[in-house]
């Protein structure tokens, strides 16, 4: 029997590829009226000033990571490694990402091409948002229409409480706790900082369930890991507007950290790949914060990029996914995620019974 040909999306952020590159990413992204909301007569322009104003301090950013952002090259990494994880299928991974090349359109021309039998759409988001998922399958529908790419879809908004997922994610957390444990005198207490982007609490209020996701999935990966008495916070991080953003941010959480003497060990909970806010906003801004503030010890969680556990949760969500057609966790047009406030349909099932949230230590 001949394997089915899948072509399976893959959606990120994008990052700029040059020095050259860094403003017009940035424009792109504030151009989106899925980022910057307001009304549309006024959005390029503001989107052009505020990317000036961002221009300086990413170039520095990038410029710690050799001037470009690693995302795409990993993103690969995790395309190769996903394919070889379904060995069933004839399946192929195609890139599209949001902000900088590959685009939708260049990934949908290419799709096209392959012949497919079957498209999946698989965001590299666990966590749904109308500003990152959301946005991305806007943009893809909009693409596949205009190269007139016909095949079955099926597409995944969210994966935050898979168990695979988690498990795959635990056992990271697990492995880098250990090591930190190990580098700290015993009366040092170890609090692990599960770190997500954040978000304007605005696009929270209009419902995004990101962040309900995101704390989903915390309690998913401290079920998973099952160890007892895990000291632990939510924080999120990467404030990039003047607006409130929801919180606590990293900097407080550390901050926190730094008066109840305790170490950190950073999980960047809502990134699949590394690239500037781990690689620079963790490792070095946030580093020299807890350094500066004599928290007295600050440790990473590697991000999943090509981890065997990770791409095999993929593969393994991707499987279910293209098994249950496109009723498992569609949009079915719409552009939100389903879960709207909370949880998705097939996410609610492998989240039952959560544990209770473990007490912070004092
Ligand atoms: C209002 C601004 C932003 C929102 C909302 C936002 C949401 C969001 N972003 C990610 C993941 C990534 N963001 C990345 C870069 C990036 N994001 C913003 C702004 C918002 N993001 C900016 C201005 C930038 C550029 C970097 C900078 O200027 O500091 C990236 C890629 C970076 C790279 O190195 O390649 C990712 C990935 C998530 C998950 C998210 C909401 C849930
Ligand atoms: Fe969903
Ligand atoms: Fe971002």
């Amino acid at each position: 029997m001949e394997k089915p040909r899948v072509a399976i999306v893959l959606f990120n952020l994008g990052g700029p590829d040059s020095p050259a590159a860094i403003k017009p990413f940035l424009v792109n992204l504030f151009t989106d009226p899925a980022i910057l909301r307001v009304p549309r007569l006024i959005r390029p322009l503001l989107a052009r000033i505020i990317a000036r104003a961002r221009v300086k301090p990413a170039t520095a950013n990038y410029a710690i990571l050799g001037g470009r952002s690693p995302l795409l090259e990993l993103t690969e990494q995790q395309a190769r490694a996903l394919e070889a994880a379904l060995p069933e299928w004839d399946a192929r991974c195609f890139i599209a990402m949001r902000y900088w090349h590959p685009f939708s359109r260049e990934a949908a021309r290419a799709v096209r091409d392959w012949g497919p039998d079957r498209v999946l759409l698989l965001p590299l988001y666990p966590q749904y948002s109308t500003t990152t998922t959301g946005s991305s399958l806007s943009a893809w529908r909009e693409a596949a229409a205009s190269v007139g790419l016909v095949a079955p879809v099926t597409t995944l908004c969210c994966y935050y409480a898979d168990g695979a997922y988690a498990a795959a994610i635990a056992a990271l957390v697990s492995r880098a706790y250990a090591e930190a444990r190990a580098a700290l005198p015993p009366e040092i207490g170890l609090r692990v900082l599960f770190s997500a982007h954040g978000l304007p609490e605005t696009i929270i209020k209009a419902g995004d369930p990101y962040q309900h996701q995101v704390e989903r999935s915390v309690a998913q990966v401290l079920r998973a890991w099952g160890a007892p008495g895990i000291d632990w916070q939510v924080c999120y991080q990467s404030r990039a507007t003047p607006q409130r953003w929801i919180g606590p941010s990293t900097e407080e959480a550390i901050e926190r950290a730094a008066h109840d003497k305790v170490a950190v060990l950073v999980e960047p909970i809502a990134f699949v790949s590394e690239h500037s806010e781990t690689l620079v906003e963790l490792d070095v801004e946030y580093r020299e914060l807890a350094e500066r503030l004599r928290v007295p010890g600050y440790f990473r969680v590697p991000a999943p990029n090509d981890d065997p556990g990770f791409i095999a949760a993929l593969a393994r969500i991707a499987r279910r996914a293209a098994g249950e057609g496109d009723g498992l966790c569609s949009f079915a047009g719409r552009r939100t995620c389903p879960a709207a406030h909370g949880d998705c349909p097939h996410a609610r099932a492998e989240a039952e019974a959560p544990p209770a949230p473990l007490p912070l230590a004092a």
